[in-house]
């Protein structure tokens, strides 16, 4: 996009990132300072406790929010210098967004959802069933995309949730307590995609959750406390 080598830069970096709601005495300090490199390829989780700032740092990751001091880098592009317009359009094509509901819109199919999304990201009609159908494929759901949602498992949901995150082919997919709503199984389930993902298409993953049994299938845990971020464990690369 501006010409620079994307490998030389972390695939997403938040330097010193504070993020302040309200004024006066109702402000809330969200972030003070997050400092954080994601490198391309790894599965990373975001712990914290309710309130800790996890859902505000993945959505400033996602340049839908922007902080009120510090900078956010994608791959070495400034988010700050970044208009409006760019910002949507990096969205689009190189993130995927993944929610703890679901998100899916209940009156349509499994691949009506798929399909919409790559709509919406401006994906051209022709190209849009095959993307469809491959993600479904890729998620396990080749024999379910016809259903509607409220047919479908809680992880059926999430996992076409995550085939509408993935069938644009991002870079980057940022998941919000993806495996929050489901039992253990197919929390287990979505965290076979996610790895799936990064072992076959070089994806990057940022997640936050609870739960201590997700935490043991990532690479790295950060903990957000006192809207800082202090690294937990991290494998070798
Ligand atoms: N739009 C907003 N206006 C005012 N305060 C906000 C807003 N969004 C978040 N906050 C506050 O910022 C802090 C961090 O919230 P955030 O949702 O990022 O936490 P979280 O770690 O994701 O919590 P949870 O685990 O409960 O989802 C909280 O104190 C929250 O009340």
């Amino acid at each position: 996009m501006n010409g620079t080598d994307d490998a030389c830069f972390p695939l997403l970096e938040t330097r010193s990132v504070t993020r302040v709601f309200g004024k006066g005495n109702g402000k809330v300090y969200a972030l003070r300072g997050a400092t954080l490199s994601v490198g391309q390829g790894r599965l990373i989780a975001l712990k914290g406790r309710s309130g800790s700032g996890k859902t505000t740092l993945l959505n400033i990751m996602a340049a839908l929010d922007s902080p009120t001091e510090g900078t956010v880098f994608y791959s070495g592009r400034d988010g700050s210098e970044m208009t409006e317009q760019q910002k949507n359009e990096m969205r689009k094509s190189e993130i995927g967004l993944i929610f703890q509901s679901f998100a899916l819109v209940p009156y349509m199919t499994a691949y009506e959802n798929v399909e919409f999304g790559l709509r919406i990201a401006g994906i051209p009609t022709p190209e849009r069933k095959k993307l469809a159908e491959q993600a479904l494929s890729f998620v396990g759901l080749a024999g379910r995309m016809h259903h509607m949602p409220s047919e479908l498992s809680g992880g059926e949901q999430q996992r076409t949730a995550i085939a509408r995150a993935i069938a644009h082919k991002p870079k980057l997919i940022l998941a919000d307590e993806p495996t929050a709503e489901l039992d253990s199984r197919m929390g287990k389930q979505v965290m076979q995609v996610f790895r799936e993902l990064i072992r076959t298409e070089g994806i990057t993953i940022v997640m936050s959750t609870h739960d201590p049994h997700i935490m043991e299938l990532v690479d790295d845990v950060y903990a957000l406390e006192d809207g800082q971020i202090g690294s937990e464990s991290i494998k070798e690369a």
